[in-house]
């Protein structure tokens, strides 16, 4: 049995007078401790992939089985990561990352053991009791990952979460989100934009079509690439291969894009 599954997805959104295909007949399986990224063209339908595998949207036909069970909801099996931290600014960081975990009722010590471990690993420890407006934003990511990690889902979604990063955080953070992503041994799902990302970080990556987004390409990662460091791949002379060869393949989608919504 599959981790992951997707089956025949297709998600529409309908307004009054107009309808919106966002993705279409996505069939794709995603096995266990895998990082997978997904990209294409702006408007393909990427961060509704990941609202649907979240369980905040429901497709309008075809399934996605989580360990084999139809997603309908969001669950604690799930984390999730976006470009914004939403992290709440009257809780101390140390209310914020143990927040979830209060949610579900693990107040114990030895329940947020985790969170605080996640803290110190990532350099944050001597700012438990700070609010985040006294954080820089690479530290504020940081705190989402704690947050998200600390409930100890099964899956990660991480929806283009160093895009609103200056470059150096962003390459510092994707090495820290990698190692740790690795050493907790998760299946993750990166949505991005950036293909050299999608590159740094993942065993294989999905190209979604324009709009309504269908899986176009996959690109399996070479394995001694999908265990190097984000910040080293990009070093690596593998690289600019595969980046010029996906960079190809987007540019070609992007020129058959379709419009707006359709209307009825
Ligand atoms: N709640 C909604 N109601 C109506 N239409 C929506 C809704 N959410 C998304 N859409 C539409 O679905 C399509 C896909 O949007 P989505 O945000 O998933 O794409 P994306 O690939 O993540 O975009 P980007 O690359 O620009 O971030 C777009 O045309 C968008 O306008």
């Amino acid at each position: 049995m599959a981790f992951l599954e997707l089956k025949q997805v297709e998600k529409t959104f309908f307004a009054y007078d107009s309808f919106t295909t966002a993705v279409e007949e996505i069939d794709l399986t995603i096995e266990e401790g895998e990082f997978i990224s997904i990209i294409g063209p702006s408007g393909c339908g990427k961060s509704t992939l990941l609202s649907l595998i979240s369980g905040l949207l429901l497709p309008t036909s075809g399934q996605i089985l989580l360990d084999g069970k139809v997603i309908q909801k969001p669950t604690p099996e799930t984390g999730y990561m976006l470009q914004q931290d939403y992290l709440f600014p009257w809780l101390t960081i140390k209310d914020n990352i143990t927040l979830g975990l209060k949610t579900l009722g693990k107040t114990k010590q030895e329940e947020m053991n985790l969170a605080f471990q996640l803290l110190e690993t990532l350099g944050l420890s001597d700012k438990k009791d700070h609010y985040p407006a006294q954080l820089s934003g690479g530290m504020r990511q940081r705190v989402a990952l704690v947050r998200m990690l600390s409930t100890d889902p099964k899956l990660l979604l991480l929806d283009e979460p160093f895009s609103a990063l200056d470059y150096q955080t962003k390459l510092k953070l994707e090495d820290l989100v990698f190692t740790t992503i690795r050493k907790h041994k998760k299946t993750a799902i990166l949505v991005t934009h950036d293909i050299g990302e999608a590159i740094a970080m993942s065993d294989r990556i999905i190209l979604l079509t324009g709009r309504p987004g269908r899986i176009k390409q996959e690109f399996i990662l070479p394995d001694d690439l999908t265990v190097t460091l984000p910040f080293a791949v990009r070093g690596d002379l593998q690289f600019n291969p595969l980046f010029q060869k996906i960079w190809k393949e987007m540019e070609s989608l992007e020129s058959e894009s379709q419009g707006d919504a359709n209307t009825v």
